[in-house]
């Protein structure tokens, strides 16, 4: 005999005929029927008007427009909704032609209801069966449901509630499979809350125009150290990072655009430093290729990774040390009024100080004194920005004391791993594959926080460099009077 699973009939067996099993409440007496009818009509009411809250909460527009199409129809003919629909037609048709970003931005709701509907509602029972995030028990089929979607133009955000049992887990280990399934170039798993994730589905990369550095804070009560912005983020919100009370490491191939960071960072910084409330420490070992720039806006810099860049190092060790002991009981942790300045420390590439260092006496005495800065700097206010652009345990052997890694482009799957922590990858933090087209662009993970964020840094100029000693150093830009050979005027800075 055929067995019934759910609505759908498993073939029988060879000559066996398959006969339907009518549903129990078929057989109940007709009084009985007649009794429980009441009951059965309103729970059926109740089902439909659910049904139609449901569609009114996913497709808002979509319901108004057609109520109101009909209401119009019935009120002035068919005549005036057909003319009304083409108007309306042919304005968004030329909105959308004309002004692409006003009309993608304010026909946002249009786009959302449009892609939920035709995408993600179409297919959305066969991709997750053929995705295998269904279950089945007790014969019965337990779907994931599909919650908001909200089109933001480079990506889709699909809030699902899981079916119980299941974890973030394993649609992470399907993204790809979903990507292509709806028409995206990747998608990333966020948990939401228990039961309830975001897939995004992106389609876009909003990071391919580059930020230049915005205007310099006017003064220094427009900084905040715990909210320093040097870039933007894939969403389009101010990129920020903490200083206070952090330790940043910044890790890339060469040309990633590990310095934009670090000149973002000294951007925001500049009305501070120049009040003296931030005071920099720089180590360059590449010979000043990149903090020779501005040599004279750091408290004190070296351009090497000799017996001066340890001297340095063990001097700030030593004053983090100190400024914790003259701490204990009083405070604790650096605040703007305790009177001494935010010291931040600056490393052009790492390696070459705690790994590459031929005489392995200094190359320790580095190893310690940095350690020291970085797991102890914290609360007396002392924050190493350390670049390198390899991650390996063997170069940098105390990752984790960096509590904000921030991963640019890498050559390597394994090496995210190494720079963000197990499992960000999965979450979506593929920092080994962006573009070299756009340097600058990272993922960063803050510990405590589960998901990643990308972003890019500003891009720094030469003339914003300038700028930037110029303004720190307090030299004013003064125009001489030019006299060419015939003695005409001119203007020179
Ligand atoms: N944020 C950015 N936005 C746009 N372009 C950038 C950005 N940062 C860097 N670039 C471009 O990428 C190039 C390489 O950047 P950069 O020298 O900063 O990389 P790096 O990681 O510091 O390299 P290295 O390890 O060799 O010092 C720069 O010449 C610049 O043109």
């Amino acid at each position: 005999m055929g067995v019934q699973q759910g609505s759908r009939w498993v073939d029988p067996a060879p000559l066996e005929v398959a006969r339907p099993r009518l549903p129990w409440w078929t057989m109940l007496p007709g009084w009985v029927k007649l009794v429980i009818s009441p009951v059965v009509l309103t729970w059926l009411a109740i089902w439909i008007l659910a049904k139609i809250v449901r569609l009114c909460w996913y497709y808002p527009v979509t319901v108004t427009v057609l109520v109101g199409a009909v209401w119009l129809d019935w009120w002035a003919g068919h005549y005036v909704v057909g003319a009304l629909v083409s108007v309306v037609v042919v304005g968004l048709v030329v909105w959308w032609w004309r002004a692409a970003d006003s009309y993608s931005r304010r026909c946002r709701w249009l786009r959302t209801e449009i892609r939920r509907a035709s995408i993600y509602a179409w297919d959305w029972r066969t991709v997750m069966r053929l995705a295998n995030l269904t279950g089945t028990a007790k014969g019965r089929e337990y779907r994931p449901k599909l919650k908001r979607v909200r089109s933001e133009g480079w990506r889709d955000r699909v809030r699902v509630r899981m079916i119980k049992g299941q974890a973030p887990e394993q649609w992470t280990a399907r993204a790809s499979g979903l990507a292509h399934s709806f028409h995206a170039n990747s998608c990333r798993v966020r948990v939401v809350g228990p039961g309830r994730i975001d897939l995004d589905l992106i389609h876009s990369d909003p990071l391919t125009a580059t930020f230049p550095l915005p205007a310099m804070a006017v003064d220094e009560s427009s900084v905040d150290l715990k909210r320093v912005t040097i870039g933007r983020t894939e969403t389009g919100k101010p990129w920020r990072i903490c200083l206070v009370g952090n330790q940043i490491l910044v890790v890339g191939v060469q040309g990633a655009g590990k310095a934009s960071i670090l000149w973002s960072v000294v951007w925001a910084l500049a009305p501070l430093i120049k009040a003296g409330v931030v005071r920099l420490y720089g180590i360059d070992p590449k010979g000043g290729m990149e903090l020779g720039q501005c040599p004279d806006i750091f408290h004190k810099v070296v351009f090497d990774n000799g017996p001066d860049a340890v001297a340095l190092l063990e001097e700030l060790a030593g004053e983090v040390r100190e400024r914790a002991g003259t701490y204990r009981g009083i405070r604790r942790r650096w605040t703007r009024d305790s009177g001494e300045p935010f010291t931040l420390l600056i490393v052009d590439e790492l390696a070459d100080v705690i790994a590459y260092q031929s005489d392995k006496k200094l190359k320790e005495r580095a190893q310690a004194a940095v350690q020291t800065i970085t797991s102890q700097g914290r609360a007396p206010g002392f924050a190493t920005l350390a670049l390198v652009q390899d991650p390996r345990k063997e170069i940098v052997p105390f990752r984790n004391v960096f509590t904000t890694r921030i991963a640019m482009r890498l050559d390597e799957a394994t090496q995210v791993d190494m720079v963000l922590g197990d499992g960000v990858r999965e979450r979506g933090a593929e920092a080994h594959e962006i573009s070299e087209l756009t340097p600058g662009v990272a993922w960063a993970k803050e510990d405590g926080k589960r998901e990643p964020l990308r972003a890019r840094a500003f891009y720094p100029t030469d003339d914003n460099l300038t700028e930037l000693r110029a303004y720190i150093n307090g030299w004013t830009a003064e125009v001489l009077p030019f006299r060419g050979p015939a003695g005409e005027g001119g203007a020179a800075a």
